[in-house]
């Protein structure tokens, strides 16, 4: 090749390059524009059918509310002062990407939640980031294959299952006690609630769904704090809106982090499927071989391993792990923060407690050890009573949000369109001037039976409501029972002081996460009663 064909061939491979460019520069150029016009006219049509619901004021016509939902206290405050303005609902969108309405009276939250899970979608800004840990597990998906797992899955949580738990509360809750024992008698009786609980749940929850005696309790377990890890990162993913999108996060040093405990997690729990698996399909004959098998009652795994549908199918390994995963979830972090705060309650309100006490104590009269059973769970319903004020006050899930593939009519003729996404505010709900007398009051007896007449449906919801409300709420409830029965019968309870804030006993800030939290944790002071 001669010098001048050598640098003619240059130039021509430079030219071909940059033409190229030209190229797909040129297309990349059109797909972006094509995107942006196909968001504001979406943007713009949204606007246009919510404008039968007020809107607050926004930052601008295009962010919209952006950064103008907080998980703090004053995110709760501006809730309170969002009820008291608009009432029953109002619209708000997130820079031109997200379209809500936001509803708070139970007449108006009543036909979503009520509405045919056929027609209802979990969207994808609150629960898309679940989806990695959970999979397509009965808290994310829809439709038929959300109808499917219900039904497969109901059977883990019929009565009969659940009065095999009760044990299980009753000694995790009595190695967190022990734990209680010992700080007071060394002095340290100004406790931070949430840190103990949430072990407490994840340990009795380890020991109901998988039969795993993890000692969580006594010593750190390399799953656990992959949970507690993960929880906290969905919560921080949230928040970063850059982080919504996929192939930002997972080059994130969250993202890293968040794929390392999902593999320790996911690790745990198909080696737990996959042995129980085996297990169950070993010929009978065999089973005498295996005696801890037939000693243990079964645990969730074993009733979803067993559980078939009118085909004869039942779910797969995948699926029951995403199952399992998502108990896991949706199990500990809630339960531990209405426990958390219905102590709180009662320590604030030495009455209630007292009388919570003494039904306790008149129910344990006579008998030679402090185990709950499960037929003592009716026999307390001061103490039930003040679980559910507690729910109302401080309810674990502030809201839900729903799609829905038609549009959905509301009451004054109003119309929410199909795909806007519908946040129904639990916190906004329970704290209703117009449904409930003094909505900022703990007060136990609006929940005596003789005054709950006069009491909206759908008013009170911590475990949502209709055919996508909380599969977990009857196990919950029996948890918290044992908890705080056997709590208020070893512990007197009073305001701690957070020695973070410094703040005076029983202040707090709250911190609506994945559930409702106080910032700087959740302090009691403990005072030991007599020995059992
Ligand atoms: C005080 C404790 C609890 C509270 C306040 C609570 C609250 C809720 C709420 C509000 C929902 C609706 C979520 C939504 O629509 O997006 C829900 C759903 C769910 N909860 Fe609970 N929950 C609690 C305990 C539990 C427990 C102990 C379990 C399991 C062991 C559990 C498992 C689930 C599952 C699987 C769903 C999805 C149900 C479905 O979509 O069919 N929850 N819970």
């Amino acid at each position: 090749m001669s010098l001048l064909q050598g640098v003619l061939s240059q130039v021509l491979s430079w030219t071909g390059l940059c033409q190229v460019l030209l190229v797909v520069g040129k297309g990349l150029g059109a797909v972006v524009a094509a995107w942006t016009v196909k968001l504001l006219v979406r943007h713009a049509w949204y606007t246009h059918r919510l404008s039968c619901f007020s809107k607050p004021h926004a930052n601008s016509w295009l962010l919209g509310h952006l950064g103008q939902m907080q998980s703090t206290e004053e995110g709760l405050l501006q809730v309170d002062d969002l009820v008291q303005k608009y009432t029953h609902s109002c619209s708000w969108f997130l820079g031109p990407f997200y379209h809500l309405v936001r509803l708070f009276h139970p007449d108006y939250v009543k036909p979503l939640l009520m509405a045919p899970a056929s027609i209802t979608m979990k969207d994808e800004l609150i629960y898309g980031h679940l989806r990695p840990w959970l999979g397509q597990s009965l808290l994310i998906s829809n439709g038929e294959e959300w109808s499917r797992k219900r039904r497969l899955l109901t059977p883990a949580f019929h009565f009969d299952i659940l009065k095999n738990y009760v044990a299980k509360f009753n000694t995790s809750t009595n190695t967190m006690h022990d734990k209680w024992r010992g700080l007071v008698a060394t002095g340290q009786t100004n406790i931070e609630m949430f840190d103990h609980v949430t072990l407490m749940t994840l340990d009795s929850l380890l020991q109901c769904a998988f039969s795993y005696n993890s000692n969580c309790q006594q010593s750190s377990s390399e799953y656990v704090l992959a949970i507690v890890e993960l929880s906290d990162l969905i919560i921080d993913r949230r928040q970063k809106i850059l982080h919504h999108w996929d192939w930002i996060y997972w080059k994130t040093q969250q993202g890293k982090r968040f794929k390392k405990a999902l593999s320790i997690v996911h690790r745990f729990t198909r080696e737990v499927v996959q042995k129980r698996r085996a297990l169950i399909s070993q010929p009978r004959e065999t089973e005498t071989d295996f005696p801890e098998a037939q000693k243990r009652k079964k645990d969730f795994v074993d009733i979803i391993l067993l559980s078939k549908d009118e085909d004869g199918q039942g779910l797969t390994d995948e699926e029951i792990q995403a199952e399992a995963n998502t108990f896991m979830l949706a199990g500990h972090d809630t339960t531990a923060s209405a426990i958390c705060w219905t102590l709180y309650n009662l320590a604030r309100h030495e009455d209630y407690q007292e009388k919570c006490r003494q039904e306790v104590m008149d129910l344990m009269e006579g008998r030679d050890k402090h185990q709950i059973e499960w037929e003592d769970l009716s026999s307390l319903p001061f103490t039930t009573m003040c679980i559910r004020e507690s729910l109302r006050l401080h309810s674990p899930v502030q809201a839900v949000t729903r799609k829905y593939t038609q549009d959905m009519a509301l009451p004054e003729d109003r119309t929410v369109p199909k795909g806007a996404i519908c946040l129904v505010s639990i916190y906004g709900t329970h704290h209703h001037p117009a449904v409930w007398t003094d909505p900022h009051e703990f007060n136990p007896l609006r929940f005596d039976p003789a005054n709950a007449e006069g009491q909206a449906p759908h008013a009170f919801i911590p475990f949502s409501s209709g055919p996508r409300n909380c599969i977990g709420q009857k196990f919950a409830l029996a948890e918290l029972r044992v908890v705080v029965a056997l709590t208020l019968l070893r512990f007197r309870l009073t305001p701690g002081v957070n020695p973070e804030l410094g703040s005076s006993p029983g202040e707090v800030r709250r911190l609506p996460q994945l559930v409702l939290r106080a910032e700087g944790g959740l302090w009691l002071q403990l005072e030991k009663l007599q020995d059992e």
